[in-house]
């Protein structure tokens, strides 16, 4: 097999007097949509934090790409391709649901602050290459009637959507999903498996988080869970569910596990 595009080798975060991660060894590829599951507090907010580069670990390694990211700068992770999406998303409200999603590309416009505060020819071919692409995402999202629509005037569900267009806007590698299924309808859940199933299909590597188990199992190619920061199994769903320290860690919560 390939190379891995993202490796952790005993990552760990400690806060004080708590190991909230430890000795955790992740691997994803491209194209893998990897599932992090664990019960309340085990680590899994945490782990995205120090993928993401919003967390130093206080041990271990991150390569992605090869490229050794711990003590990098947050936005060289961006830059490099990891980005996320928030349980609560925070999308500009006066602005369009275009011009939302280009600021999601600031990491990759090639402008000089001059070029824009100069409105140079080449500052007008990279707007048109951006509007082009902003209109793509939100058609890919199924946002496609709304490009032009401000914010404010967005559901709940559609603003979730509007989220994941700002991500690819980034032009990820990495895409890590928190609960993006938290606080949708049956429907929507539906439309976003399908989203997140063409995101891999593209060759972007997915890392989820969520609650909602029915929806992971059915989506996840695999699945690391987390109990007290460590990770106890790695496998397919299937392997995962039936996996005797998985059933016990859940236990007192069975019906979260077995609701698959
Ligand atoms: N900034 C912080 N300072 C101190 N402790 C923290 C901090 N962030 C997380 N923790 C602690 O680290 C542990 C892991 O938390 P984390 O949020 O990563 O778990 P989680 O698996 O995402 O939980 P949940 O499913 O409830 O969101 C918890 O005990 C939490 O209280």
């Amino acid at each position: 097999m390939n190379a891995p595009l993202l490796r952790t080798r005993g990552l760990g975060m400690r806060f004080g007097g708590l190991q909230a991660v430890a000795d955790l060894d992740l691997e994803t590829w491209p194209g893998e949509i990897l599932g992090l599951i664990g019960p309340n507090g085990a680590g899994k907010s945490t782990t995205f934090n120090l993928i993401a580069g919003a967390m130093r670990p206080t041990s271990g390694v991150i390569e992605f790409d090869g490229h050794a990211m711990v003590g990098r700068p947050t936005h060289d992770f961006a830059r490099r391709g990891i980005m996320r999406t928030f349980q609560h998303n925070k999308p500009f409200e006066s602005m369009s649901l275009a011009d939302n999603v280009k600021v999601g590309m600031h990491t990759r416009l090639p402008l000089s602050l001059w070029q824009v505060l100069a409105a140079a020819p080449a500052t007008q071919s990279v707007e048109a290459k951006a509007a082009r692409r902003a209109e793509e995402l939100l058609e890919f999202v199924g946002l496609g009637e709304w490009v032009h629509a401000d914010v404010g005037t967005l559901s709940f569900g559609q603003g979730r959507l509007l989220e994941i267009a700002r991500a690819l806007a980034g032009e990820p590698r990495l895409i890590l999903f928190d609960e993006p299924a938290a606080g949708l309808t049956a429907a929507e859940c539906e439309r976003l498996a399908g989203i997140i199933g063409r995101i891999a299909a593209q060759g972007i590597a997915v890392l989820l988080i969520e609650h909602d188990m029915r929806f992971l199992m059915a989506l996840a190619h695999r699945v690391a869970v987390l109990n007290f920061g460590r990770k106890i199994a790695d496998g397919t769903p299937a392997e995962v569910q039936a996996h005797a320290d998985v059933v016990r860690a859940y236990l007192g919560n069975v019906e979260a596990l077995s609701n698959a």
